[in-house]
């Protein structure tokens, strides 16, 4: 399942007038491929992802998700579709302190009215993907920043989402934890075949991408450069 945004024009209101946020956005991320999103501080990264999420209607321009057009959709149906197709990675893990990694998981899939033992199974299996098998039992306070950052993703990953949205997963991690989580984003969007943005204002690592996107005051510049041509 593809992502597809076109013309996205995104406002907030600024005292009498309204800020131009993202400015006739066009992103087109096919199934299987990493486009990251690059760009300076307050040039519309964030609201960017947040339109692509279905959390922010933008003003025009359209967001389609395999073949749904979001503007047809009521909240409800937003709902459904963010709860069914989107995985959103957020910048700071924000796990529960109580419990450990295979249960983060497993609540996920447990909203999703999914039966325990499916559940577990899958979870395990995840946290075997991210590299964190013999950490499943652990809870947060005993993992590292990296090894939280992978379950996050894990987490996102668990109801299978077709879309895979990530905000900043390398501000809080060194250089070469950074590398892994972008390299495990990269490997788990080919092998799920997932439409993934990755927001990085961090340019580092994206050699693997399969296109770097820039966005400079709300416009997107198409493609900056495909990430695997960076270093020929
Ligand atoms: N809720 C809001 N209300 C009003 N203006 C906003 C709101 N959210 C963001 N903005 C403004 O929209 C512009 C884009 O912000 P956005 O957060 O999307 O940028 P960003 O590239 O993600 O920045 P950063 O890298 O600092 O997180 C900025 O000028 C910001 O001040």
């Amino acid at each position: 399942m593809s992502l597809h945004l076109s013309g996205v024009t995104l406002t907030y209101p600024d005292g009498d007038s309204r800020l131009t946020a993202l400015d006739q956005v066009d992103l087109h991320v096919p199934a299987g491929s990493v486009a990251a999103v690059v760009g300076p501080s307050g040039s519309g990264k964030s609201s960017l992802l947040a339109v692509a999420a279905t959390l922010i209607r933008p003003d025009r321009g359209r967001v389609v998700v395999g073949e749904v057009d979001t503007a047809d959709l009521d909240r409800a149906a937003l709902a459904d579709l963010r709860r069914s197709t989107i995985g959103i990675v957020f910048q700071q893990p924000n796990l529960l302190a109580s419990l450990t990694a295979v249960e983060q998981l497993e609540v996920m899939a447990h909203l999703n009215g999914t039966p325990r033992r499916e559940a577990t199974k899958r979870a395990r299996e995840l946290l075997d993907a991210v590299g964190l098998a013999d950490r499943a039992i652990h809870r947060p306070g005993r993992l590292s920043g990296g090894q939280q950052q992978r379950v996050n993703i894990a987490r996102a990953l668990m109801n299978e989402p077709a879309v895979l949205l990530v905000d900043e997963p390398t501000s809080a991690l060194d250089q070469d934890r950074g590398a892994a989580v972008i390299d495990l984003l990269t490997t788990i969007t080919h092998q799920q075949a997932t439409a993934t943005v990755l927001v990085t204002h961090d340019r580092s690592h994206l050699e693997g991408v399969d296109s770097v996107h820039e966005v400079v005051d709300g416009r997107i510049h198409q493609p900056a450069r495909a990430g695997a041509e960076e270093n020929r």
